[in-house]
């Protein structure tokens, strides 16, 4: 018997991983556009989860972006149906119309979409092949833009999609190991244009910024931001307890919170406290900026008097006394 290629072997490890422990009953879906991360990923699921138990299967979305899409949408739907995944979909979305620009609203089209697949067949998880290249793609990304902890911790390897498990397996694992599982398997990839066309920042780290740093800083680049999103990812989730109690401890019965409690946190903390309470009052995370919460902090720490802070979603905060308070219009 032939020994098994490294990289196929390594994937499979990292799918076991993810899969284990996960509730049984449904399938577990994998999301494949056909390119190289998410069709090595499919390939060791289809390996893998059968053996746990589990059926596995496929999600493959037509974004109606390119010419050509709905061909390659059924070339995977083909090859996942001979491969064994059961269910196999194949889903047309529709991206315009959408707020945002074409990258945002695919991604969005696209998520809904598995959120809709995965209720469909009552899936027990959903799997991306987001790889560590990516992953160190997204803190560069986030470092540029300035962005803060929640940021730099790039991609999780779990969060929550609609109440299904969205899993990441691939998260440490190098793409050139999926493109190397790929072609060990006899698997040709499509290549999506997107990913090099330079009209996209994405596109841009991936092809001379990231090969740059490469070039003057060494190989452990990649694997170094990953890991920088992992450490920051360990101290957000400490930091984002605490919040979680201390937002508990300055709630007042009128739905307010206590400014003499929010004064006294730490400043890190209390500004999780205010971005979480913002969400709450029906900002979208999407909308909800630095800024909002930098205004809302004033109110506590910088206060001078200032009229109510807007938050996306129509609600606005105004201090009164020693409370902030939710109105749904300036009082008159
Ligand atoms: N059209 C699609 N249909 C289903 N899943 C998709 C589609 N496009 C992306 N995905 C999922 O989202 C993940 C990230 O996609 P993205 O295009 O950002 O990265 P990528 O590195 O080019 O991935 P891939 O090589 O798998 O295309 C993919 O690995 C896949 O799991």
């Amino acid at each position: 018997m032939a020994a098994l290629a490294p990289p196929v072997a390594a994937i499979r490890v990292a799918v076991r991983r993810a899969l284990t422990g996960l509730p049984s009953g449904g399938p577990v879906l994998v999301a494949c556009s056909g390119g190289a991360d998410s069709l090595a990923l499919a390939a060791a699921t289809v390996f893998v989860a059968p053996r746990l138990g589990r059926p596995a299967g496929l999600v493959t979305v037509d974004h109606g972006l390119q010419a050509g899409s709905e061909q390659r949408a059924e070339a995977v739907a083909g090859w996942a149906r001979e491969a064994g995944f059961a269910p196999v979909v194949a889903v047309r979305v529709r991206v315009a119309g959408r707020p945002g620009g074409p990258e945002a609203a695919a991604r969005e089209a696209r998520y809904e979409a598995l959120t809709e697949a995965a209720r469909q067949h009552e899936a027990v998880a959903v799997l991306t092949g987001h790889t560590r290249d990516d992953q160190a793609e997204t803190v560069l990304l986030a470092l540029a833009r300035g962005a803060g902890p929640r940021g730099l911790a790039g991609m999780p390897a779990r969060r929550d999609l609609a109440g299904v498990p969205l899993l990441r397996p691939l998260l440490e694992i190098g793409r050139e190991q999926t493109g190397a599982a790929c072609a060990a398997l006899g698997l040709s990839p499509w290549q999506d244009p997107h990913n090099t066309d330079p009209s996209y920042a994405r596109s841009r780290v991936r092809a001379d910024l990231l090969p740059e740093l490469v070039r003057a800083l060494g190989p452990g680049v990649v694997d170094n931001l990953a890991r920088t999103a992992r450490l920051v990812a360990a101290d957000n989730a400490a930091l984002d307890e605490l919040a979680g109690t201390a937002l508990e401890a300055a709630r007042c019965p009128d739905g307010g919170l206590s400014v003499p409690v929010l004064a006294d946190l730490a400043p890190a903390v209390r500004g999780r406290v205010l971005h979480s309470w913002a969400r709450e009052l029906g900002a979208l995370p999407s909308a909800l900026s630095h800024r909002h919460v930098v205004a809302l902090d004033a109110l506590v720490t910088g206060w001078h008097g200032q009229g109510p802070t807007d938050l996306p979603g129509g609600r606005r905060v105004l201090r009164r006394a020693d409370r902030l308070r939710p109105v749904d219009s300036l009082p008159d």
